[in-house]
């Protein structure tokens, strides 16, 4: 048992950095195994995620405050290192003293008795550093003459992903992503409204101390925002009335449109939060096929299914591009592609440094084949809807546009929804976070108009 915050959270961050484990499953496996009160749970998300999402930025401050690049410190040393940065460069409400002082206990208790003074001087050089600070000048020094890696260094994201957003962006917006994507993920829930309305659930989550508001031009959409306990103890989840997605994603099922008794093919459904919003928009009535290659995770799809009390899914175990049946057989076909999830990188504090530009690459080429086999299912004058949420345009765009390019009897059939202002002219749905306050997302719907 660790009731230790700091201690626990250089063990994940250990396991992070040296074992390259996802932060969000080492996080959640040594809080399951530890004894630790809520507040000491929230510090360690917030040092876990907050060090694995700026680890730029603080490898910066080593980089001005010590003699050697961060690079070249032992490496738990650079993790004992980046979580007293990050608590007296980022977290107002703990006293500098004890940032200072548990960092220095870290290194004693982990192996590095012999350089805690060195901790204690470095974190101290800094405090005077930051006392002598005059306003406009932050204490964080950046390298003015290179755009790219002065934002890098600011906002704390790989030089490629910066390179992309500023061509396509400009400054100012591309200042106005990165503050998006640093802040903590907020959560939509979607109503079932085969089971209760979204004024109930407001109403009982209200009465339940929870900040909610509705959400505009999304009938079923409510944010929950402040603190909100385990998820599984809100008011109506046990019942099935509601659902966790983004307010991007539940766009996906309303413009595939699915009408009851029709045919429906989710390619890959797992864990099935689109897959379950498509029966819930049918009226629970017609025939879903639910693929995904993923078994653990498509499992998951028949939970959500039982705890929203829908029956119209079925669901296989498949890799898609192998099943050889299903040919113009479905109404519409959703392909929800796996992707880079360069639209989500609040959700996920590694995915920024986990992704590039090559493994970009190789799932634009999954996601085009996946594409030219799933069009074979779709009967003619039905419909495909292809989404991602990222906001890459090899992942996006371009798939679409190699796709029409040799399959002339399908064309774009662009969605009349509230939101126009996130339509281009081609008919893609786009949506940049900063700008629409929700995880940045792709969708296009296709139709096939003859066989
Ligand atoms: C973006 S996720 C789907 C999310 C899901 N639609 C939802 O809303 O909950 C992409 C999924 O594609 C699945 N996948 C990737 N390649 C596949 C393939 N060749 N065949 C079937 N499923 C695949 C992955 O296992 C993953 O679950």
């Amino acid at each position: 048992m660790n009731d230790n915050p700091r201690q626990l959270a250089f063990i994940i961050l250990r396991e992070v950095e040296r074992r390259g484990v996802y932060a969000d499953i080492a996080l959640d496996e040594n809080l399951r195994k530890a004894d630790l009160s809520k507040v000491n749970r929230r510090l360690t998300t917030e040092l876990v995620y907050g060090c694995v999402r700026r680890r730029r930025s603080l490898d910066a401050l080593i980089d001005q405050f010590a003699q050697k690049k961060s690079h070249q410190q032992p490496p738990d040393l650079r993790i004992i290192l980046h979580l007293g940065f990050y608590q007296l460069y980022y977290l107002s409400q703990i006293p500098a003293s004890a940032a200072v002082n548990t960092s220095v206990e870290l290194a004693k208790t982990n192996g590095l008795s012999g350089l805690s003074g060195f901790v204690n001087g470095i974190m101290r050089e800094y405090l005077r550093q930051q006392e002598k600070q005059i306003q406009n000048h932050p204490i964080l020094r950046l390298e003015d003459e290179n755009l790219i890696q002065t934002l890098g260094t600011l906002y704390s994201f790989p030089d490629w992903i910066l390179e992309y957003w500023l061509n396509k962006l400009g400054l100012e917006e591309t200042e106005k992503l990165c503050q998006w994507f640093n802040q903590s993920p907020t959560i939509d829930l979607r109503i079932n409204a085969l089971k209760t309305s979204r004024d109930t659930v407001e109403t009982e989550l209200k009465l339940a101390g929870i900040n909610v508001t509705p959400i505009p031009h999304l009938p079923q959409a409510l944010r929950l925002s402040g603190s909100i306990g385990e998820i599984q103890n809100l008011p109506g989840y046990r019942q099935g009335w509601w659902s966790i997605q983004d307010s991007s994603a539940q766009w996906v099922s309303h413009i595939l449109n699915p009408q009851p008794g029709e045919i429906i093919i989710d390619a890959c459904a797992a864990p099935g939060g689109k897959t379950t919003h498509i029966a819930e928009l049918m009226q629970d009535t017609g025939t879903i096929l639910a693929f995904d290659r993923a078994k653990s995770r498509l499992k998951k799809v028949q939970q959500n299914q039982e705890r929203l009390q829908l029956k119209s899914i079925t669901t296989q175990v498949a890799d898609i591009r192998e099943l050889s049946e299903y040919n113009s057989c479905a109404d519409r076909v959703l392909l929800d592609a796996p992707c880079s999830g360069l639209g989500t990188l609040h959700r996920r504090a590694d995915a920024r440094w986990r992704h590039t530009e090559q493994n970009v690459q190789e799932l634009s080429e999954l996601q085009a084949e996946l594409l030219e086999k799933t069009a074979t299912w779709v009967k003619p004058g039905g419909y495909l809807v292809y989404a991602t949420c990222t906001i890459h345009p090899l992942e996006n765009e371009t798939i679409i546009q190699s796709f029409l390019s040799h399959n002339s009897n399908w064309e774009i059939n662009s969605p009349t929804i509230p939101l126009q202002d996130v339509i281009t002219s081609e008919g893609y749905l786009k949506v940049w976070p900063h700008r629409q306050n929700m995880d940045g997302f792709f969708i296009v719907r296709l139709q096939r108009i003859s066989s």
